[in-house]
């Protein structure tokens, strides 16, 4: 997981798959010890199409994301269910930025080259 300097984390699970939840919750640990501080974290259930074989119960892993105050959403990536979703709760979340910090942002802004043909000899 690369997060330094990330304003969001998706950390996503497959709900017909217990083992996949522990893990996540493994990653969760390491981003809280090691992550930004103010990190918007997103927890994202995947494969919600297969309910009939689900292994995670909706409302444990809601209650896991309630519990450390992160975004919850389950999808389906193969039929295009609630991805958007997801990223316009955290887009909802994500603080604009200062204008301070736009410009130290490690940002340039990009400007036009002066025409060369201006350009005058010493
Ligand atoms: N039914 C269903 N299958 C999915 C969904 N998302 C991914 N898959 C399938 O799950 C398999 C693994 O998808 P990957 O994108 O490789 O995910 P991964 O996390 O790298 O792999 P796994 O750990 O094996 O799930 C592929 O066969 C995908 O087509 C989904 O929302 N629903």
């Amino acid at each position: 997981m690369y997060y330094r300097g990330s304003a969001a984390a998706v950390i996503v699970y497959d709900i017909t798959k217990l083992e996949s939840f522990q893990t996540l919750k493994k990653w969760v640990k390491e981003l809280k010890e090691h992550g930004p501080e103010d990190i918007v974290v997103a927890i994202a259930g995947n494969k919600n199409d297969l309910g009939d074989i689900r292994e995670v119960p909706m409302k444990e892993a809601k209650e896991f994301a309630e519990s450390i105050a992160a975004i919850f959403i389950e999808t389906s990536a193969r039929n295009a269910v609630n991805v958007e979703e997801l990223f316009q709760k955290i887009s909802k979340q994500i603080p604009p930025l200062q204008n301070a910090e736009v410009e130290s942002n490690d940002s340039f802004k990009l400007t036009r080259q002066p025409n060369p043909t201006t350009r005058r000899c010493c």
